[in-house]
């Protein structure tokens, strides 16, 4: 067991545990509604080991992107902590300054969007290599990793030099997941990772992140693909309505 004090609370959690979520609650505020509050995540607790990979399932509407969110720091919640392991220390991310779900998300916490931000002129490259490059990492290394990870992703060298302004869905999915695997994050939330891809790039994106989880990163994503579930996760959090 690791004990660590963090804004006046004591926490102790197995050694084997990299995130713990307690209790989580999140409602909107519906303003153009008559500020009806919506109630979505109503008491979500989930312990989440090195090496495992959770689903987030349930019916569409039930909060599966909005716990992914919080998880995140995207949102704020009612209540609740999301304990997260970050270097040596706990940190409850409800709890944090901006700056410090920064250094969060810069070192601990990877996050695969559906969608790929991009900025035109900005090539392929640059976009997956900012995350190391923002870790201080040298530009040849940076490039190297990406490069390594892009073959593996089969994403056409001709692209790689190109803004993915005009990629494809698919082509700018594969940027986005080596954006992702870029760092060697402890924890990696996933949203959809491969639904724009054909089968054959997402056996490979399957494989990419298998090598992590044994490396003992934890995923913890939405899968609609019933392929990706069965070979990927150890469990499943079921969101009810
Ligand atoms: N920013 C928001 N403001 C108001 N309501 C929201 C907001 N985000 C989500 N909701 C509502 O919260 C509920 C849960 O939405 P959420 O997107 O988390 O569901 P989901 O399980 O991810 O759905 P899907 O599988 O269809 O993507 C929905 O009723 C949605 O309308």
């Amino acid at each position: 067991m690791q004990s660590l004090t963090l804004n006046h609370r004591s926490v102790e959690f197995p050694s084997q545990v990299l995130l713990q979520v307690e209790n989580l609650r999140k409602s909107f505020t519906l303003h153009q509604q008559g500020g009806m509050q919506l109630s979505v995540l109503e008491g979500v607790s989930l312990t989440v080991n090195a090496g495992e990979c959770i689903a987030l399932s349930g019916a569409s509407g039930t909060g599966k992107s909005t716990f992914m969110r919080c998880l995140y720091a995207n949102y704020r919640v009612d209540s609740g902590s999301v304990w997260v392991k970050h270097e040596e220390s706990w940190l409850d991310l409800c709890q944090l300054a901006p700056h410090e779900i920064l250094a969060v998300r810069q070192k601990t916490m990877g996050y695969v969007s559906q969608f790929l931000r991009v900025i035109p002129r900005v090539p392929a490259l640059d976009v997956a290599a900012e995350p190391l490059l923002e870790l201080g990492v040298n530009i040849d290394i940076a490039y190297n990793k990406v490069k390594y990870l892009f073959r593996c992703l089969n994403l056409a060298e001709r692209l790689w030099q190109l803004s993915p302004t005009t990629f494809s869905g698919g082509e700018k999915q594969r940027v986005n997941i080596a954006r992702a695997l870029v760092v060697d994050y402890p924890i990696l939330l996933l949203d959809e990772p491969t639904s724009a891809l054909d089968a054959s790039n997402r056996q490979v994106v399957i494989e990419l992140l298998q090598e992590r989880k044994n490396q003992g990163c934890s995923l913890i994503g939405i899968f609609h693909d019933e392929e990706v579930r069965s070979q990927l996760c150890n469990r499943e959090l079921i969101f009810n309505s």
